[in-house]
């Protein structure tokens, strides 16, 4: 518990946060890049009750767990409330776009979302990266283990870098404004057995050129090199073990880079998969083909054409 906290409950407020879907891994940097999107986006309602304990509804299809410790927002609220002095409760009602098990960071949404609208009803006494800290604790839940490669972008918006979550340092990446096509097929793929999977081991001559495409990519945001960009979405490490677990993948990469895409690969666990183009008509091109491959696979599929949210997480007052 943080003894020295400024908190300010405001227990007559209603408020609604809009919690963006994130990008994780960016291919090559596994846990450790993220960015947030514009579109689709969870909201969440909350306001402070001074009967203690979590109360969460979903107004949602999905049936999620309300118990507090199973439902990656609860598990977050849990974690911050643990480190206030004063007990109070909190009422929370969360309305999901990002499907769970997408691949694009419904689980952070959650978690995320949670933690922000609850430090901002509590007169904003956490900093972001005690918030990062706490939503960490929901993506345990979700898939067994902290990362905060979806949970970052998600409250800070852009494209982040996650050097090391313990101790946890964050730093933010400038990007130049780039298209983003996302498919969903929707089938879900779970981030804990989608990590399951994964080689413990990784060969020098992988790990190598990994580097060499993570450092490019760093690069490439900070310099604004499109092509360079391009160059370091490169994966030798995950993507060939998860990408069997996505039908359509190899035509999707092949046919959007064919198109015009800078590169792409898996967003997150998948099964989501995101391209990165410079020009808004290259991007639809892509979203056309998405369509097409998952069409004449016979899969239902979701597609987005978006761009990187700047904003992250944002709170209105609804009363
Ligand atoms: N509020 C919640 N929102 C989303 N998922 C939740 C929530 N509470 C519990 N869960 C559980 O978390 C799991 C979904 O998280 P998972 O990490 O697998 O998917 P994702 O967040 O879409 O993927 P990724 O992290 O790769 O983007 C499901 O098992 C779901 O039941
Ligand atoms: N970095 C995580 C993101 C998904 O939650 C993974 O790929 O497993």
């Amino acid at each position: 518990m943080q003894t020295n906290l400024n908190i300010q409950p405001l227990f007559d407020t209603e408020i609604e946060v809009l919690c963006p879907a994130t990008v994780a891994n960016l291919v090559c940097g596994f846990d450790i890049l993220g960015m947030a999107l514009q579109d689709p986006s969870d909201r969440i309602r909350m306001r402070l009750s001074k009967e203690p304990g979590i109360r969460i509804q979903h107004t949602d299809e999905y049936k999620l767990p309300t118990e507090p410790a199973q439902n990656v927002a609860g598990a977050a609220l849990l974690d911050l409330l643990q480190a206030i002095p004063e007990p109070v409760g909190i009422e929370i009602s969360i309305t999901k776009e990002i499907k769970p098990g997408s691949g694009l960071g419904s689980s952070a949404a959650s978690a995320a979302g949670a933690v922000v609208g609850a430090n901002y009803l509590l007169g904003k006494p956490f900093s972001d990266e005690d918030l990062v800290r706490f939503a960490m604790a929901g993506e345990k839940v979700a898939s067994g283990v902290k990362h905060a490669d979806n949970i970052t972008p998600c409250i800070l918006g852009g494209v982040t870098l996650i050097r090391s979550i313990f101790p946890l340092d964050i730093i933010g990446l400038s990007a130049p404004p780039l298209q983003v096509t996302v498919v969903h097929p929707q089938i879900e793929v779970r981030t804990s057995d989608a990590r399951q999977i994964l080689r413990k081991e990784v060969l020098l001559k992988d790990a190598i050129r990994q580097w060499g495409n993570i450092a490019g990519l760093v690069a490439g945001f900070l310099k604004e090199d499109y092509e360079l960009i391009g160059r370091s979405l490169e994966d030798v490490i995950i993507e060939p073990v998860r990408s069997i677990l996505i039908p359509g993948f190899d035509e999707v990469k092949q046919r959007s880079k064919a198109a015009g895409a800078l590169g792409g690969g898996i967003s997150g666990s998948g099964p989501s998969i995101f391209m990165l183009s410079k020009e808004a008509a290259t991007a639809n091109s892509i979203a056309e083909i998405m369509k097409q491959v998952y069409t004449q696979l016979g899969i239902e599929s979701k597609v987005y054409v978006t761009s990187i949210n700047s904003k992250g997480c944002e709170v209105r007052i609804t009363g």
